[in-house]
């Protein structure tokens, strides 16, 4: 690890934005509006300037607990999947609303993590991810938490987008994942039970020491906490890509992040070979 200031080297193409129900829901359960509109205009701007943008957004718990005026996540996990197909079928209709407001197409994707590991379904995913950047259109991915375990014993895992977002940064080859929390970056132990936990601007390599750093959730509706963002992180600068993490409170970020501003934590490879990719970088 080491710590920087200086301006970044990030040279991004096809981007992919992974938002946490932190960033989309209050404390108080009520949806945020305002950040929906702002992810909508700021992607919808990344693409008229040519750049080809993936969302990741969960919240469908989140939306679905909203919809239906509850406060607790219902412990069973049939009851978690109902909320999240009531509040996924709302969210993509407000995404779909805000994104039309400023011109731009969505289409939505609803994945599992099993659908990658095998070659034709795997395939089928990529072509329609690829046919959707072609036209311009903004895929808008979440985890299809309603098929919980398949039929076909399928390793199918409910409910972490932090990984099923790498794995989309990694399949659909893009360069840059950038993952927006309820929190400014990575530190050096949980802010939230710390509060003279330091923020740390680059993270080179991950290993033991790193995980050793990370504690759980911190807000009731996210799932993952540190640890699966770290386990994110590692696969990516693994395949010499990059990834930021910084915080979702105003998703206009994303535009200080794309101009190489050291803002929330970037998690790179200390010496980025060239990587295959679809523009710059
Ligand atoms: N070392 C750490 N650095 C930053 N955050 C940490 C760390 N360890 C634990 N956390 C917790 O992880 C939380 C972010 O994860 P999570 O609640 O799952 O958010 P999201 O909904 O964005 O996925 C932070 O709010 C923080 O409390
Ligand atoms: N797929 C679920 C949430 C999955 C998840 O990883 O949530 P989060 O930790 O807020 O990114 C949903 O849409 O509610």
């Amino acid at each position: 690890m080491q710590d920087e200031q200086l301006n970044r080297n990030i040279d991004a193409n096809r981007i992919v934005v992974k938002i946490g129900t932190s960033s989309l829901i209050y404390p108080s359960g009520e949806i945020n509006l305002r950040n929906i509109d702002q992810l909508a205009f700021v992607l919808s701007s990344l693409c008229n300037q040519g750049k080809q943008v993936i969302l990741v957004s969960s919240g469908a718990i989140g939306v679905g607990l909203n919809q239906l005026s509850l406060t607790e996540r219902p412990a069973s996990i049939a009851a978690q999947q109902a909320l999240a197909s009531i509040g996924q079928s709302k969210l993509i209709m407000m995404f779909s609303q805000r994104f039309e407001h400023y011109g731009q197409k969505i289409g939505q994707l609803l994945l599992t993590h099993d659908v990658f590991d095998y070659p034709q379904s795997r395939q089928n995913v990529l072509n329609t991810f690829d046919e959707l950047l072609q036209q311009r259109i903004i895929p808008v991915v979440n985890e299809n938490d309603s098929v919980a375990v398949d039929e076909l014993d399928h390793k199918t895992r409910f409910g972490d987008n932090d990984q099923l977002s790498a794995i989309v940064t990694s399949r659909t080859n893009s360069d840059l994942l950038i993952m927006l929390s309820d929190i400014d970056g990575f530190y050096d132990m949980n802010p939230l039970k710390n509060p003279e936990a330091a923020l740390i601007s680059q993270v080179s390599q991950i290993n033991q020491e790193t995980f050793n750093l990370a504690g759980d959730k911190g807000s009731r509706f996210g799932t993952g906490g540190m640890v699966t963002k770290l386990l994110a992180a590692e696969r990516l600068i693994n395949e010499n890509r990059q990834m930021v993490l910084a915080n979702g409170r105003d998703p206009r970020v994303i535009f200080n992040i794309l101009d190489g501003e050291p803002v929330g934590t970037w998690f790179t490879a200390l010496q980025r070979k060239e990587i295959s990719s679809h523009g710059q970088s």
